[in-house]
């Protein structure tokens, strides 16, 4: 088997070649350049060589002179396999250097093989020798061999220089980007502050800091005051012009060290750092800033030329020693700020525990809720209504919340906050479901078929854009007579839309559903829109009720109220009627229902119905006793 030496110093040319005389019987060697092949085929002379032009260490041209004046090594064929040098002049030198085969790569597999076969059988066919030669032709091809090796040189170091300098070029627009892509990411577009990612890992560094040298810092989160009535009305763009106008202000207000963030819309933070060790003195500085930032912020503001006057709430919290996370820092000052809010606005605020607290219960409170929606933890209580003669004309229905631990709730502690977060929707459905499927059962009582339920409607639900179809739907699903079903509605809920309250209320009475409004004058009352409502009731509030004995202000507007009630021609009640002085005196008055701990409380159906029982035996036997 014939041993080849190939030379090259890429991997996958040596790969190439090996695979492809190996494949066709040879046996290889490798080199990856020239020094490395005349040691290997001086040891172990080879039947043919195969070598690249272009490599490290001695390159190919250098090779073959080395090989064609070897004694031992030059009768071996030499095959130039190259891709760098294809000038026919590079080909010329080649073959006077003595060269066997000048192969251009890439080249067809057969082609090459037929090429190195050829050689192979040829022998060598060109060597020139090197003592036969004379000294003039020996002194030329060299000349030859340097010109071109010079050229093929500034040609490499021409494209060098080119490619070093586009490269150059491609770092400094990888670094613009990563630049710009780093500020994208750190900083707020509009006013090129830090924005939130930033401003968490200053405060991180800057607790630290605090830690290390036991100096108080403090966190200012500032909320623009009504930015978003500005938003809405001007539009914003100069929402816009604000938000940067007030950045540049904030910025006035710090010391160098100081950050200060946008977090977003109209939310900016500002970290101070080194304040004093002692806390009130850490208190007062801060103050300082804020009193600072507070009146910058007053100062009248030109928007394109639009004359505008903004202030702001700033919460602050203080911080030392990493007592708290920055997530805790950011919640407190949150909650501050809110508090600034509360108290008028314009004002900044510290954190006070106990608003805290109050957030967390309310945050429990809401969770609870939900969960109590869905396991059914909601009961309806009904309290009678009751004229002078004991007669029950109806019953109002009140939610109670059966806690699996704090027992039965009461209405006010939790319907307030199920109708600032919409759960009153769910909750108000399942009373007026619960309501209409009582009504129906009882419906086939003589005892209870004529008393009319009412049902606190709250003004979200009201408002809700389904509220009439779902009532409609829920009369016809469990049948029941209208009549027996009132809605109570407050005076807000209806000043909240009158039009729209006169709608949904009219498109409800076609149906023969009742209404009554509840809680009546507390609200600002006014004549012009009772007489526009479909109104049947009117409640007295029991604020009235409970003094109208012993305050004659309240015993007036009691007796405007009935007054006022029967020359409307609807029917009036007393809610909360708990003596019989009071009741003696509605009587008096012309009031003729009555609602009240004096007749009865609350009560879940079962001992509804036993009370109802027993006021009725109570009557029939005072009727007989009577007789
Ligand atoms: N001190 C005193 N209080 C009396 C007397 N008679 C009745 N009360 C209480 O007065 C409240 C009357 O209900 P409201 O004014 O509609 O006021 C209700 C109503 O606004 C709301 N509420 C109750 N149930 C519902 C409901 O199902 N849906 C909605 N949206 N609100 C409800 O919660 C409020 C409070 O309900 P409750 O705690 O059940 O309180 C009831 C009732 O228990 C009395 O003689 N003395």
């Amino acid at each position: 088997m014939k041993h080849i030496l190939i030379v090259d110093d890429k991997e996958e040319n040596l790969y190439y070649l090996q695979a492809l005389l190996t494949g066709n019987g040879y046996i290889v060697e490798l080199a990856r350049h020239g020094a490395e092949a005349l040691v290997k085929a001086r040891q172990n002379p080879p039947q043919l060589i195969v070598s690249d032009l272009l490599m490290p260490v001695m390159d190919g041209y250098t090779l073959l002179r080395h090989w064609k004046s070897d004694a031992k090594l030059k009768k071996i064929p030499f095959i130039v396999y190259t891709a760098t040098y294809t000038e026919p002049e590079d080909e010329k030198l080649a073959l006077s250097l003595g060269a066997d085969a000048f192969i251009l790569k890439p080249c067809e597999p057969e082609d090459f093989i037929a090429r190195f076969v050829e050689v192979l059988a040829k022998g060598v066919v060109a060597t020139p020798d090197s003592t036969s030669e004379t000294n003039n032709d020996h002194s030329d091809t060299l000349k030859d061999y340097s010109v071109i090796l010079i050229r093929k040189l500034e040609e490499k170091t021409l494209q060098l220089e080119e490619a070093n300098q586009f490269l150059q070029q491609d770092i400094a627009r990888r670094k613009e980007a990563e630049d710009k892509i780093q500020h994208l990411a750190y900083y707020d577009l509009l006013t090129n502050l830090p924005n939130r990612l930033l401003l968490i890992d200053r405060l991180q560094h800057t607790l630290a800091m605090s830690a290390r040298h036991h100096n108080h810092g403090a966190l200012l989160f500032i909320d623009l005051d009504h930015f978003k009535t500005l938003n809405d009305t001007k539009g914003h763009s100069v929402g816009d012009l604000l938000l940067v106008e007030v950045a540049k202000r904030l910025q006035t207000c710090m010391r160098e060290g100081d950050t200060l963030a946008r977090l977003g819309g109209d939310e900016f933070v500002v970290i101070l750092q080194d304040l004093s060790e002692d806390s009130s003195q850490a208190a007062v500085q801060a103050e300082t800033v804020c009193a600072k930032i507070i009146s910058a912020i007053n100062l009248p503001y030109y928007l394109d030329s639009y004359l505008y006057h903004s202030s702001t709430s700033v919460g602050v919290c203080l911080f030392r020693n990493q007592e708290f996370t920055v997530d805790e820092l950011l919640k407190r000052a949150d909650i501050a700020m809110y508090q600034a809010k509360n108290a008028g606005r314009n004002t900044q605020r510290f954190y006070d525990p106990t608003m805290q607290a109050a957030l967390e219960a309310r945050a429990a409170l809401e969770t609870d809720l939900r969960l109590a929606i869905k396991k059914n933890q909601f009961r309806l209580y009904y309290q009678m209504q009751v004229d002078h003669s004991g007669n029950v004309h109806g019953a109002e229905a009140l939610i109670r919340w059966q806690h699996p631990q704090k027992g039965l709730v009461p209405p006010l502690q939790f319907i307030p906050l199920t109708e600032e977060t919409g759960l009153i929707i769910p909750i108000g459905h399942w009373v007026m479901e619960t309501a209409c499927a009582q009504i129906k059962r009882w419906e086939s009582d003589p005892a209870t078929r004529d008393l009319q339920v009412a049902v606190n409607v709250s003004a979200c639900q009201f408002h809700d854009s389904s509220f009439v179809e779902r009532v409609i739907e829920m009369l016809s699903r469990h049948k029941i007579k209208p009549g027996n079903l009132k809605l109570e509605l407050t005076e807000s809920l209806v000043l909240d839309n009158v039009e729209e309250a006169i709608m949904k209320m009219q498109a409800l009475k076609s149906y023969g559903v009742l209404f009554s409004m509840d809680d009546f004058g507390t609200g600002f009352s006014s004549l012009s829109y009772l007489t526009k409502l479909p109104l049947d009731q009117l409640k007295i509030d029991q604020s009235f009720i409970r003094n109208m004995c012993m305050n004659n202000r309240d015993a007036v507007v009691v007796q405007t109220i009935i007054g006022m009630a029967n020359n409307l021609g609807i029917e009036v009640i007393a809610e909360g009627v708990e003596s019989e002085t009071q009741r003696e005196f509605l009587e008096q008055n012309k009031c003729n229902l009555c609602q009240g701990y004096l007749f009865s409380q609350p009560l879940p159906v079962d001992a509804f119905e036993n009370k109802l029982r027993q006021m009725h035996t109570y009557q029939l036997s005072t009727l007989i006793g009577r007789e």
